[in-house]
């Protein structure tokens, strides 16, 4: 019974996976490796998903601060902002990305809506196309889970595919990025 809805939920993933714009995830991947420094940044249920993308940028190596925490320091230019919003309305965010412009920061987005006020802000972006439980009325993938979880679900698959291009483009592997894990756990 719960085995199904596990099936229904791969599924759904794989359906929204297909969507993905292959050139876009390139990319972005390629912005993120030429960076001075990384900045990625998140709210809510958004940010649960972004913190692992930052913690694997650390493995890689790359120099990766997540916005909001005490050590993050000044962004600037030469540098990248990574965000992470469906909506690309989060009000926060619309601050965060016009001092981004501002400052000549380059920004990628992955979000359901790229013609939102961040999406018309970014330099890349990954449309992820998956419903929500408030609004499934443009997604071209359907959900049975609740509030953004498919979206949320996506951003991961679609940050740890750019993690495993990365890998092979700098030629690392897991041994070599747990070295980098922290050690006072
Ligand atoms: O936590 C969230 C959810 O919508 C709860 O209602 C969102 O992840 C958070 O509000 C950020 O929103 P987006 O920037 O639209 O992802």
């Amino acid at each position: 019974m719960i085995k199904e809805l596990s099936e229904q939920i791969c599924d759904e993933l794989m359906a929204c996976a297909k969507t993905f714009d292959d050139d876009a995830m390139v990319q972005i991947a390629e912005k993120i490796d030429k960076a001075n420094n990384i900045f990625c940044v998140g709210l809510g249920r958004s940010r649960l998903s972004i913190m692992g993308f930052a913690m694997r940028l650390m493995h890689m190596g790359y120099s990766v601060h997540l916005v909001g925490d005490v050590t993050t320091p000044a962004i600037q230019k030469g540098d990248v902002l990574i965000v992470g919003s469906g909506s690309g309305e989060t009000k926060s965010l619309l601050g965060m990305t016009q001092k981004c412009v501002d400052l000549g920061v380059e920004i990628c987005l992955f979000t359901r809506k790229p013609d939102s006020t961040v999406g018309k802000r970014a330099a890349v972006k990954l449309v992820i196309s998956a419903a929500t439980t408030s609004d499934a009325s443009q997604a071209a993938v359907q959900t049975i889970q609740p509030m953004g979880s498919l979206f949320e679900q996506s951003c991961l698959i679609a940050y740890d595919s750019i993690i495993v291009y990365l890998m092979r483009k700098k030629g690392t592997n897991g041994q070599e990025m747990h070295k980098r894990h922290a050690n006072l756990e």
